[in-house]
C-alpha cells in the first residue's frame, strides 16, 4: 500500500514539472517511483535536465532516459522534488534516510523550489522520532563522536548515537566518502537550536535536518493526495 502511496505522490509532484525545467532529482524509494514516472514523460517529449542527489538516482535516470547535468553546468535549478524521512507542520524535515543527505541539501538549496514527496507516515506534529542521521568526516571520528553526544545530549535525545553500517557490517560510506552517525532522539523540542548546534561541530559535514528549504508537500494516503504547505 505504502508503494502505491509513494508513486501516487510522485505522479502527483510531477504535474508542478514544466517543459524545459531544470530539476533536482532526488533519493530513496519514493524518488524512484518519480525516476520512472519522470522517464516515462521525457520518453513521451517533455524536454527537462536533472542533477541527481546520488549516484544510485543518476544510474536509474541513465537507465531510464531522464537526460542529466550537473551542479558545474547547471548551477541553478527550478525545483528540486525529493523524499523525506520525517515532515513536521512547518514543513522542517528530517531526511538522509537513504545517506545522501549532504548532496540532497546542496542540491535543494541550488533549487528555486523543493517540493517533497511521501506518503501519509511522513507526516509528523514533532520530529524526531526517526533518527536523526549526520554526516561526518571519517577523520577525527571519535571526537567528533564525544562532541556529538554532548550536544545531543543537551537537546535531550533518548536513545544515543549508532554509526551506520551497511548489511555486510562494513560502516556505510556516503557518495563524498563520509560516515553517517544516526541520533535517536525521540522527539526534538529545539529543532532550529540542535541543527545550529550540531553544525559547529567542526567533523559534522551535514544534519539530515532541511529547515526553510521546502516549500510544499505532497502527499499521498487513504484519503488522496494533499498538498501541504508551510504553517506559519
Ligand atoms: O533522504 C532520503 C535519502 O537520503 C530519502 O529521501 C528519505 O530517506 C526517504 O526515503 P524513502 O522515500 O525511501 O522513504
Amino acid at each position: 500500500m505504502s508503494e502505491e502511496f509513494k508513486r501516487e505522490a510522485a505522479a502527483a509532484a510531477l504535474e508542478f514539472v514544466n517543459d524545459g525545467m531544470k530539476l533536482g532529482i532526488g533519493t530513496g524509494s519514493t524518488a524512484v517511483h518519480l525516476v520512472e514516472l519522470l522517464g516515462q514523460k521525457v520518453a513521451a517529449g517533455l524536454t527537462v535536465v536533472g542533477v541527481p542527489t546520488s549516484e544510485r538516482t543518476a544510474r536509474l535516470c541513465e537507465k531510464v532516459g531522464v537526460p542529466l547535468t550537473t551542479l558545474e553546468e547547471t548551477p541553478q535549478l527550478d525545483l528540486a522534488i525529493d523524499g523525506a524521512d520525517e515532515i513536521d507542520p512547518q514543513m522542517r524535515l528530517i531526511k538522509g534516510g537513504g545517506g545522501s543527505l549532504l548532496r540532497e541539501k546542496i542540491v535543494a538549496a541550488a533549487s528555486k523550489n523543493m517540493i517533497v514527496i511521501a506518503d501519509q507516515s511522513k507526516v509528523v506534529e514533532t520530529l524526531g522520532a526517526f533518527p536523526l542521521p549526520i554526516e561526518v568526516m571519517p577523520f577525527g571520528l571519535g571526537a567528533t563522536w564525544v562532541a556529538l553526544e554532548n550536544v545531543c545530549a543537551r537537546f535531550g535525545m533518548q536513545g544515543g548515537l549508532a554509526l551506520r553500517k551497511k548489511a555486510d557490517g562494513e560502516n556505510f560510506v556516503t557518495d563524498g566518502q563520509h560516515f553517517i552517525i544516526d541520533a535517536s532522539f525521540g522527539r526534538i523540542s529545539d529543532v532550529d537550536g540542535l541543527d545550529m548546534a550540531l553544525r559547529a561541530i567542526p567533523g559534522v559535514v551535514e544534519t539530515g535536518l532541511f529547515i526553510g528549504i521546502a516549500s510544499k508537500a505532497v502527499v499521498a494516503g487513504k484519503e488522496g493526495v494533499v498538498i501541504l504547505e508551510p504553517r506559519a
